[in-house]
């Protein structure tokens, strides 16, 4: 499992390391992680270190010095490298090290433009006429052209001592690099790709605590994180401004509190998912009861049911208007499709919503009613699109983790509304976790909020957030069986408290643990079905149990 950590939680993890006088030492740590990972990029582009060009954009704090000490190495090794340096100052040591080893500077001009001025004492030789040594400068202007032939350009501006996003003139510099990729520099004579993106820590202007975007920020490639994921690089949008997450162990592990957010791994979804036993049967194996679809939307419930009968689930009671069944039966023979009454219907646990439509015909009523029924049969349950207008109505004021709601930001904006909180489907975009989490404490139950990376809050606090997945399933129907699947796990996990504990997850937190699971099957199985080109919602279910085969491939399942 990948834990995460909030940018300030690991500044105070590194305070008692500090006091001691270890800064230096795990600066050179983090500078060596960094000049590793930028020879393995660099070797992976051109195939040899030595020869590559890059340029760094360097802070006036300690990421800055990270990625002198680190480019120090670099050019060690036959690289050639250009620093751009704040006017607010540099690190001073790591400054003097990046200079003597032969690499070349430039510092920005305080004013809000770009344009650089070359460094005053600066000059081409290695000693003035005093005997004094000197350092290598480029020439006025030449920083933005060098960093459109560089192979690699490193983010190195601020890192987790921010305050809000970037100030002239390093915002002035990104914007100018942005122009010049928009471009289309540099010229494809000149050279055949944009340098790749690494940023040091984190790309600056992303917040380490929270994701947020403070613009302009530079999409990174790769990211070279140090200590321990920040929860920012691992929910949106800050993950999509991360590209590749590499994170390299300064040693700071022992003073790590809770983590602030969790990611299911391979190895966890393997021994979380059910298996049956020897003594199983249909009943005991998880019977999930189906609300979806409507004339309207029939295919919604051909979609849910498909998706949980790729998880193996024993039994699927399919409650709903009789054409849909129907169809159901074509697609489905195995579902048990009723017009009944919850009550009347043995479960272990509910899906209800997907395609209910809501017409104020009769037939939708029904099928809300329904979703009200199970709700107050007190069983585990995943409400998906159509349910959640009546769910919750109001802050339940009481904790029904149990209850699995699974918006998107639109249809959370929504649920917030219906709270009395004004918040956008724009603010929720750009803030999920923050937004996720407080859909959680307002409605007690268990939120996983849809996108690119998913997200799970429960009301104990508790966040997953997972990015398995793939742009493609970005489709019609990938939501509701993406629904289906979490409701097998669902009906086949909710009871099985040990096998939680046996991964560290404690038992309040499994129904954040199987939306989750559930987040993570779904978006493998994207991949899957995809392989790298297009995708249709139902390739999604027939690619789960391939998916879940191989996961299970490795080791021994509890
Ligand atoms: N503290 C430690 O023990 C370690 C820190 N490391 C590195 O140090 C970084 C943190 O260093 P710092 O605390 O010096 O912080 P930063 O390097 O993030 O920079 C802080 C500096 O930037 C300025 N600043 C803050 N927000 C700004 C903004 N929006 N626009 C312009 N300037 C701004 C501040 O005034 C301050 O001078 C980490 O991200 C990591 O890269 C690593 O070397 C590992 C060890
Ligand atoms: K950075």
């Amino acid at each position: 499992m990948q834990r995460a950590f909030s940018g300030t939680g690991i500044r105070a993890s590194e305070e008692p390391l500090l006091r001691a006088g270890q800064g230096p030492v795990l600066m050179q740590r983090a500078a060596h992680g960094l000049a590793t990972e930028v020879a393995r990029l660099l070797a992976e582009q051109r195939g040899r270190v030595y020869g590559a060009r890059i340029v760094l954009l360097a802070g006036p704090g300690n990421n800055g010095g990270d990625a002198l000490y680190a480019a120090a190495s670099l050019v060690r090794r036959g690289v050639r490298a250009t620093a751009v340096l704040s006017p607010a100052g540099t690190h001073e040591q790591a400054l003097e090290a990046f200079r003597r080893a032969g690499g070349r500077t430039c510092t920005l001009a305080p004013e809000a433009d770009a344009v650089p001025k070359a460094d005053a004492d600066t000059g081409s030789g290695l000693t003035d006429g005093d005997g004094n040594r000197t350092y290598a400068a480029i020439p006025e202007q030449d920083w933005l052209a060098e960093a459109a032939a560089a192979d690699v350009l490193i983010d190195a501006i601020l890192g987790t001592g921010a305050h809000g996003g970037l100030r002239a003139p390093w915002a002035a510099a990104v914007r100018a690099l942005q122009q010049n990729a928009a471009a289309g520099k540099p010229d494809a004579l000149v050279k055949s790709r944009a340098p790749l993106i690494v940023a040091c820590d984190l790309p600056s202007g992303v917040d380490a605590n929270t994701g947020e975007l403070h613009e302009p920020v530079l999409r990174a490639a790769l990211t070279v994180t140090f200590g321990a994921a920040k929860t920012g690089l691992l929910v949106p949008p800050g993950e999509g401004a991360a590209g590749r997450l590499q994170v390299i162990d300064i040693g700071l592990s022992d003073g790590l509190e809770d983590p602030v957010l969790r990611r299911l791994d391979a190895t966890d979804l393997a021994l979380l998912l059910p298996s049956p036993g020897r003594d199983d049967q249909k009943y005991t194996r998880g019977v999930l009861g189906v609300v979806a679809g409507s004339g309207q939307y029939p295919g919604a419930a051909q979609l849910s049911c498909a998706g949980a009968l790729a998880c193996g689930v024993g039994m699927i009671r399919y409650l709903g208007p009789e054409s849909v069944g129907a169809l159901i039966h074509t697609s489905s023979p195995e579902v048990v499709c009723s017009q009944g009454s919850v009550d009347e219907n043995h479960v272990q646990a509910w899906l209800v919503g997907p395609g209910i439509g809501n017409a104020d015909g009769s037939e939708a009523k029904q099928q809300l009613q329904r979703c009200r029924d199970a709700y107050d049969s007190g069983l585990p349950m995943v409400a998906d699109a159509g349910a959640l207008t009546v769910f919750p109505a109001r802050s339940s004021a009481r904790m029904i983790p149990h209850v699995i709601l699974t918006p998107h930001a639109g249809e959370l904006a929504q649920l917030f509304q219906r709270l009395d909180r004004d918040v956008s489907r724009t603010q929720i975009e750009a803030n999920g976790m923050r937004y996720a989490v407080e859909a959680a404490k307002l409605t007690g139950a268990t939120v996983l909020l849809k996108g690119a990376t998913t997200l799970v809050a429960s009301p104990h606090g508790t966040v997953f957030s997972q990015s398995e997945g793939t742009p493609w399933l970005a489709t019609a129907g990938s939501g509701d069986t993406l629904a289906g699947i979490i409701g097998a796990l669902l009906a086949a996990l909710a009871a099985q408290t040990a096998r939680f504990s046996s991964v560290g997850i404690a038992a309040e937190d499994r129904w954040a643990a199987i939306a989750a699971a559930g987040a993570s099957l779904h978006g493998r199985a994207g991949v899957l079905a995809a392989a790298g080109g297009p995708l249709h919602a139902t390739a999604l279910a027939t690619a789960v149990p391939e998916v879940w085969r191989n996961l299970q491939a490795p080791g021994p399942v509890i």
